[in-house]
């Protein structure tokens, strides 16, 4: 299942998350909600996600909520996720090559589908570097 990718998000999220499942039909997503737009805790998403890569149901992760941070924040409470708030392309690059993330957050009212799209193909796409880097995250 590391080729899986568990995706979830808040109301805030939910548009964005809908448009990244359509934009990248070929990944194999697990989507575990929410379903619409109706008002929810983004924290229970957030540890939703992370429980499904725990349990080895996903490899890695998308979270949306309306800015990315509440859900990020969440997700970091779980020591086994290492998960990035992003903006652009350079930031969901590095953030696997230096810091070796599971799981990106999105802003569904701050970043548009085009580069949103971008973000999650660039860490789906990009490798861990290692070596000195390793031994950072090592530290965390
Ligand atoms: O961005 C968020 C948390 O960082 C959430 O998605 C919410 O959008 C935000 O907290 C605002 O909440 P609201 O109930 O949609 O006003």
């Amino acid at each position: 299942m590391l080729d899986t990718v568990a995706i979830a998000c808040d109301h805030g999220g939910f548009a964005l998350k809908e448009a990244l499942k359509a934009a990248l039909p070929e990944v194999s997503w697990l989507d575990l909600g929410t379903d619409g737009t109706g008002s929810v805790d983004y924290p229970d998403f957030a540890n939703k996600l992370a429980d499904a890569i725990k349990a080895g149901k996903a490899g890695r992760g998308i979270l949306v909520c309306g800015s990315g941070i509440g859900i990020s924040i969440a997700a970091n409470r779980h020591p086994h996720i290492r998960c990035a708030l992003v903006h652009d392309v350079t930031t969901a690059r590095l953030c696997r090559q230096h810091n070796d993330a599971n799981v990106l957050a999105l802003g569904g009212r701050t970043t548009g589908e085009a580069v949103a799209k971008d973000c999650v193909d660039a860490f789906l796409n990009t490798a861990f570097e290692g070596g000195r880097h390793q031994k950072r995250i090592d530290k965390l």
